[in-house]
């Protein structure tokens, strides 16, 4: 994506996002172990991984909804939820936050009043982010009476009313058709051409072909934080999902390795160094590579 100025208030140098170790623990499971990452400005960060890894709650900690058990997440040079985050990032949650019984326009002008806009102000905003999804044909038509692409475009309209410095975005396309996708991901592009971060999660592995950066998720860690080309020559893959399943491997290794370690360390002691020796070591599990923008 090509970069702009970064907007005010904002040092060039700090990324959109940066997460360090952090670690969600719900009841008795860890949804999140460690994770650590950083979002450059401008950038689309796919996060992509199967059902129930953790991609939910790890959009839910970066807009500050989902308190960490452990590490931090600054946004925009602030932690996570702060108050003055409140306009500057947009969340476009998987479940329908739009009203389906009042028009487009309609909701737009009740969200835009819940942030506080008036009179121009909230006018100028509503027109803006009805000709930024396309929805201009469709503003005086109930929601409940749209397509699922609509409805999509909807949701993402409201996030748009503060022109947000981050979008987060739950499975935004899910379900859509390729078309209806194509579409969506003009916007985004768009989006981050002026500036805006986009961190949106998918479990559709070929929408990574339209990320700038990749981070790559199976149960709660992070397998890889990379460019796709990086990811590729990283992995000698031909595609994200053939690199994906080798990064899965090599974690699904990993872990038997360390079982065996830990199974001969309690029954032998001192027979654990031997095996330690004996098996390849378990390297950095997660593959970080930076761009030039990072
Ligand atoms: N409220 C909750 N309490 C306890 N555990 C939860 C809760 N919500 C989610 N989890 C667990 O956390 C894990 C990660 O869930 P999360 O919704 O973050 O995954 P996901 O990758 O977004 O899944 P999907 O792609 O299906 O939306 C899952 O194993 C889930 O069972």
């Amino acid at each position: 994506m090509q970069q702009t100025e970064p907007s005010p208030g904002l040092p060039g140098d700090l990324p959109a996002v940066s997460a360090y170790g952090l670690q969600v623990i719900r009841g008795s499971q860890t949804v999140l172990a460690n994770v650590t990452f950083t979002i450059p400005r401008g950038c689309i960060v796919g996060l992509l991984g199967p059902s129930g890894c953790g991609k939910t709650t790890l959009l839910r900690s970066v807009v500050g909804v989902q308190q960490a058990t452990a590490g931090h997440v600054q946004v925009l040079g602030h932690a996570a939820g702060a108050q003055q985050l409140k306009t500057r990032v947009g969340y476009v949650t998987q479940a329908p936050s739009v009203y389906a019984d009042l028009t487009v326009l309609e909701n737009l002008r009740y969200f835009a009043a819940a942030l506080g806009m008036r009179g121009w102000r909230r006018e100028d905003a509503v027109v803006r982010v009805v000709k930024e999804v396309d929805l201009a044909d469709y503003a005086d038509k109930l929601v409940a009476r749209l397509s699922g692409g609509q409805y999509s475009r909807v949701s993402l309209a409201v996030a748009l009313l503060n022109k947000p410095d981050l979008l987060v975005m739950d499975e935004p396309t899910v379900g859509l058709d390729p078309i209806v996708r194509r579409e969506l991901w003009v916007v985004f592009q768009r989006l981050a051409a002026e500036g805006t971060a986009l961190l949106i999660s998918s479990h559709v592995m070929d929408e990574a072909d339209r990320c700038d950066r990749l981070l790559l998720m199976r149960s709660g860690r992070l397998l890889a934080s990379a460019d796709r080309a990086t990811l590729l020559g990283h992995t000698r893959c031909a595609d994200v999902e053939e690199a994906f399943m080798h990064l899965v491997e090599a974690s699904v290794a990993a872990e038997a390795r360390a079982r065996q370690r830990a199974a001969a360390q309690s029954l032998l002691p001192d027979l654990s160094g031997l095996l330690d020796q004996a098996s390849a070591p378990d390297a950095e599990r997660t593959f970080f590579a930076t761009d030039a923008r990072s």
